[in-house]
């Protein structure tokens, strides 16, 4: 067997790609490790923003074509008729414009890996013409009249539900069994909220310590229960937010609902005006009619934690100190009443 020795003094850390120890992302590194060496081609599923990419990345860096080319052509961000040209190149005059040779994508990752993004994207008359160079292993130019043998190894994302677009005629069968011959799964940043503390520490590394904002216990609690349609790409803008707006500050729950864009900026805060109909009403003179009285006890629960934030100038901790709560409770208690939505002035 003849083994390229240049490869092998150059492992990488799977970790260094893919950061998190949850259970969905430590079983994620186990098949990028597994699948890394071989040259099947792979489709990668997940949201957008998840890490589909950084999981292509991880797979051609740890494995024996990691000092060959890795080619990333995004099929949705291309115009359909450019695409066949941008994947085959094509030959001078091939048609209008094109004015010189162009080698393709394909050519250019040559022993190497080409990651195929938002597949799902694709023309269906390209498939046909994709599936053929797969299953032949020869690419032909636009415009030109040779087949020249290429060795990529395939590797595709796609955030759509490729077994709909089959049955809804948009997508060729034979084409995803062709492209998925290792189906990896990467998970939303809401099925691993745990990681999200390490991936913030990753996001501000090689960061100047001064501009760090260090996120603290409430402001992660509070991180931890947004669902993140964005996933990680939103995380990641949170953290440059951050950074941005409070330069080096410590961040709590009330920083993180405004760098989500759900609290106006924190001055004084001021209780709502009326914060729920029964907050703490007075006493019946007489007992005519029934009262309700959990409606009253959580009425004067709110007006408490609203008039503590207000001395405590919205500072959770001061206020479960004023309240001789834990902070978290008092973090539960203000989002079963709302309010991190409170009016500020
Ligand atoms: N596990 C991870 N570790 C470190 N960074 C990550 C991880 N997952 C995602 N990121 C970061 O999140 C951002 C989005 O990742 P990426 O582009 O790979 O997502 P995607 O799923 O391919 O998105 P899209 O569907 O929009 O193409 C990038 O900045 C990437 O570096």
């Amino acid at each position: 067997m003849c083994v390229d020795t240049a490869v092998i003094a150059k492992p990488i850390a799977i970790e260094e790609y893919l950061i998190g120890d949850s259970a969905p992302m430590r079983l994620l590194r186990d098949m990028v490790r597994r699948v890394a060496n071989a040259s099947a081609s792979v489709m990668i599923c997940g949201a957008s923003g998840s890490g589909k990419e950084v999981v292509a990345r991880a797979i051609h860096a740890a494995g024996l074509r990691a000092t060959k080319a890795y080619v990333a052509l995004n099929c949705g961000a291309i115009p359909a008729e450019l695409i066949e040209s941008e994947l085959f190149g094509h030959e001078r005059g091939a048609f209008t414009g094109a004015q010189a040779r162009r080698i393709g994508h394909f050519e250019n990752a040559h022993k190497g890996t080409l990651f195929l993004d938002e597949i799902g994207d694709m023309r269906f008359d390209m498939q046909v013409k994709l599936l053929r160079v797969l299953e032949d292993g020869l690419v032909s130019r636009v415009g030109g009249n040779s087949a020249l043998p290429v060795d990529v190894r395939i590797i595709s994302a796609t955030h759509q539900n490729l077994e709909q677009a089959i049955a809804d005629g948009r997508f060729r069968q034979d084409l995803y069994f062709r492209l998925g011959v290792v189906l990896l799964h990467v998970p939303t940043l809401a099925e691993r909220a745990e990681d999200i503390p390490q991936l913030i520490a990753h996001f501000q590394r090689g960061k100047h310590k001064a501009e760090h904002c260090h996120f603290d216990y409430s402001a992660i609690v509070q991180l931890q229960a947004h669902d993140w349609p964005g996933n990680v790409r939103e995380l990641r803008n949170i953290v440059e937010r951050a950074n941005v707006l409070f330069h080096g500050e410590t961040i709590d729950a009330f920083a993180v609902d405004q760098l989500l864009g759900r609290a106006a900026p924190r001055m004084n805060i001021k209780p709502r005006a009326a914060p729920v109909p029964d907050a703490a009403p007075p006493q019946p003179e007489t007992w005519d009619a029934p009262i309700d009285l959990k409606a009253q006890i959580e009425g004067i629960e709110l007006e408490r934690i609203q008039t503590a934030l207000g001395h405590a100038d919205g500072v959770i901790s001061e206020a479960a100190r004023l309240l001789t709560l834990k902070r978290t409770t008092l973090i539960e208690k203000m989002r079963k009443y709302g309010v991190d939505r409170v009016v500020l002035q």
